[in-house]
């Protein structure tokens, strides 16, 4: 079954399978979110795309928890107690907008001025979990129409991000700084003017070592090239071709300053059982039902894939963020009997040997038995 595959919860809001169209529709506006722990350069990242020239039509929502810039204060109007959101029209063709929640009703607002804009940009707080916030674009109906998610980008501070992901944190928590890195798909690693050589090759190691997927760019002020952090098309298959080729080059990595975090790359011949392989995804994400050689449960952040299903001819892609997952058609074939499943997992405690092990008993054997 293509589409998307989601635990089922009672809080969960009204779901609905994602099409297994190889790419968005071409009125789906996409949507980037921007995330970083405190003070690491989200806002100037921001600023700097709000007034430089760039062609774009961008609505950028900036959240407003922090100290905020001149520019964040000046969108934030109190009214009668409440904060109300107030678009703003900026003279490069870009929209602003000030928030105080996670950005979801900002977005719901702003479809009303559907046509005025191409792209939007989402801040989340430093301490967020953009996961989480990614999840609700995956398993929002109505919105999911409108809008798709094209990428999650985090702003690493390049003299404190070394400090924030050695943060001890009490057992059974996650270091928030390196989840933002987990779950990325680019990441910028800003400040360099403030760090040597040296510092920026341990943060860029540090980051590697988390996340041996992302792309990292490394700035001073946030100043960024945007074909660089937009349109990356991360979760849709469109880039199917492109992420066959690069999953071939992910490493699994080891642990690191986090020692928790880390990347779990292996690939398997042949063509999988759909059903064994959902029922493995779903033994991993959804019931935790692995464990490292200490006994603790694996959680995967962020997971993808380049899978083959018996009588496919096409390339099928895997995306995860947390508990969510989906399985889509790439517009990739696959050469004759050159079938290689590539799998990513980016999570806490997690065992290459033992989940390769699982996989290959659940879902490569598994299938041979039945
Ligand atoms: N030296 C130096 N300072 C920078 C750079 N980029 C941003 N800053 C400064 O770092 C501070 C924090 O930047 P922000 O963009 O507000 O960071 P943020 O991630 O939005 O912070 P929060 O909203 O508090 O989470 C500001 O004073 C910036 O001027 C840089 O490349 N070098």
């Amino acid at each position: 079954m293509d589409g998307m595959m989601i635990e089922e919860d009672d809080d969960c809001p009204e779901l609905v399978p994602i099409d297994a169209a190889s790419g968005p529709a071409a009125d789906q506006i996409p949507v980037t979110i921007i995330t970083g722990y405190l003070g690491a350069g989200k806002t100037t990242l921001l600023n700097y795309i709000l007034t430089e020239q760039h062609n774009k039509r961008i609505a950028v929502i900036l959240n407003e928890f922090g100290e905020g810039s001149a520019l964040e204060k000046s969108l934030a109007v109190s009214h009668a107690g409440e904060l109300y959101e107030e678009w703003l029209e900026l003279r490069n063709g870009c929209l602003c907008c000030s928030v105080k929640d996670n950005g979801l009703k900002a977005i719901e607002n702003l479809m009303e001025k559907k046509g005025k804009f191409d792209y939007i940009l989402l801040e989340t707080t430093g301490l967020a979990d953009p996961g989480a916030v990614a999840s609700m674009f995956w398993v929002d109906a109505e919105l999911g129409s409108d809008i798709y998610l094209d990428g999650i980008v985090t702003v690493i501070d390049a003299k404190y991000g070394l400090q924030q992901l050695t943060e001890e944190k009490a057992d059974g928590l996650i270091n928030e700084a390196a989840r933002q890195i987990a779950v990325a798909d680019l990441t910028i690693i800003n400040k360099t003017d403030l760090v040597n050589e040296e510092e920026l090759t341990q943060i860029r190691d540090a980051v590697r070592s988390i996340n041996g997927l992302v792309k990292i760019l490394e700035t001073q002020k946030s100043r960024v090239d945007l074909s660089e952090v937009l349109d990356l098309h991360s979760f849709d298959s469109k880039d199917g071709a492109n992420l066959a080729e690069k999953l071939q080059l992910v490493k699994s990595t080891r642990p690191h300053l986090d020692k928790t975090i880390l990347t779990v790359t292996f690939e398997v011949a042949g063509d999988l059982p759909e059903d064994a392989l959902n029922v493995f995804i779903q033994d991993l994400l959804w019931e935790k039902m692995f464990k490292n050689k200490e006994g603790k449960p694996m959680t995967v952040i962020r997971l993808k894939g380049i899978v083959s299903f018996a009588g496919k001819a096409h390339q099928m892609m895997l995306q995860g963020v947390h508990e969510l997952y989906e399985l889509n058609e790439t517009p990739q074939l696959w050469e004759e009997n050159r079938r290689i499943n590539r799998l990513v997992f980016i999570g806490r405690n997690l065992d290459k040997d033992i989940l390769q092990e699982q996989f290959i008993s659940a879902v490569v054997q598994g299938a041979k038995k039945n």
